[in-house]
């Protein structure tokens, strides 16, 4: 029986990327049935909502979900889906490829980002005018999930180097509890890591990214610094994501709805055909998602490129070229 993949274009390059993707899935030998639904700042304008109740749905009863980006309502749209696939760990590799201009060519890093809690767990409040508080929640359950994933990851994919992100020394309660939480997981496994302090950590990834290999983050940590490895490689067009929960998963590139390029064709496919990768991987298509990923870097290393990669090939037309290398 085909299996259903929930496809939410969403805003902006989101409504370019995935088009790509599909059309990349479906030139590959697997039975999937994409079954679209609608997200984001448009949705909301002409429905009320940025997340109807039956694009939630989809994601969480599909076997799998390709998101492509959010505008302004990106948290009311991606976090909620994030939830619906009970994802707890958001992966997310930032790899130099050859062909493509990348500030540090031996980059090979990839961000094991904690995706429930943190301060993206929405408790803001405007306590009195003027004054605003955010609550910033880290439980030991969330933090030794993430550390076990973390850590299994890094053995099942052969990296050595395993870093902990975290500001322990200013949140000592918080980031003190993400740290013994990963502390008594490493112990228990017999991994071995090291810790940074996560700012002078984006320092040393963006001097000496080949020291480092998995880093294991809290939720904004994993999100600040995966964008700042995007920028030692490329940019935001090559970084792929999966979200991966218990029994289900949702994959989208890590970048947003880039207004700036938007409407122009001209939005690198690779970070979403990459997730789409991703996708097929978790399915348990693990030849396809190398298909895939080899005509991807196949078509980095050759042209055709992409404005943000000082090409001058359109979206289509990279799409077209991946394609063709399958
Ligand atoms: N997961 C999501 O849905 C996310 C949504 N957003 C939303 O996206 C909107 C724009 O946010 P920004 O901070 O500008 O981040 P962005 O990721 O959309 O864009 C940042 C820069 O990277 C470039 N870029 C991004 N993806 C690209 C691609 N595939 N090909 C070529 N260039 C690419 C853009 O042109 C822009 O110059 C905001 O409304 C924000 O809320 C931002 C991040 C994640
Ligand atoms: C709510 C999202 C827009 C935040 C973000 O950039 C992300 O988690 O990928």
């Amino acid at each position: 029986m085909a299996e259903t993949i929930a496809v939410i274009p969403g805003d902006g390059i989101g409504q370019e990327v995935i088009p790509a993707a599909i059309d990349v899935l479906e030139t590959l030998d697997v039975d999937f049935e994409f079954v679209e639904g609608e997200a984001g700042d448009d949705v909301l304008d002409s429905r009320g909502e940025a997340l109807p109740e039956a694009t939630y749905e989809l994601a969480a009863g599909a076997d799998a979900t390709l998101f492509g980006a959010a505008g302004e309502t990106a948290a009311d749209v991606i976090l909620p889906l994030r939830e619906a696939v009970g994802s707890f760990a958001n992966i997310r590799p930032a790899r130099a490829y050859p062909g493509v201009d990348s500030l540090q060519p031996e980059t090979d890093l990839v961000f094991v980002r904690e995706n429930t809690e943190g301060v993206y767990s929405g408790i803001e409040h405007e306590i009195a005018d003027g004054v605003t508080t955010l609550t910033r929640v880290i439980t030991d359950e969330a933090s030794r999930k993430i550390a076990e994933y973390g850590f299994e990851y890094a053995e099942a994919n052969g990296y050595d180097d395993v870093t902990v992100a975290h500001k322990a020394n200013v949140m000592r309660t918080t980031d003190g509890q993400f740290l013994e939480s990963v502390e008594s997981v490493a112990e228990a496994g017999g991994h071995g890591y090291d810790e940074a302090l996560m700012d002078a950590l984006a320092m040393h990834l963006l001097l000496r990214p080949e020291e480092y290999g998995v880093v294991i983050c809290p939720n904004l940590a994993g999100d600040v610094l995966s964008d700042l490895a995007a920028g030692l490689v490329g940019g935001l067009g090559l970084l792929p994501s999966a979200n991966v929960g218990e029994d289900n998963a949702l994959f989208e590139p890590v970048h947003g709805s880039a207004p700036d390029i938007a409407g122009e064709g001209i939005a690198n496919p690779a970070a979403t055909v990459f997730s789409a990768a991703m996708l097929l991987e978790h399915l348990g298509y693990g030849g396809a998602a190398d298909r895939v990923r080899g005509a991807v870097e196949a078509v980095l290393e050759g042209g055709p490129r992409t404005p943000d990669l000082g090409g001058e090939a359109s979206t289509d037309e990279v799409t077209a070229a991946i394609v063709d290398r399958l």
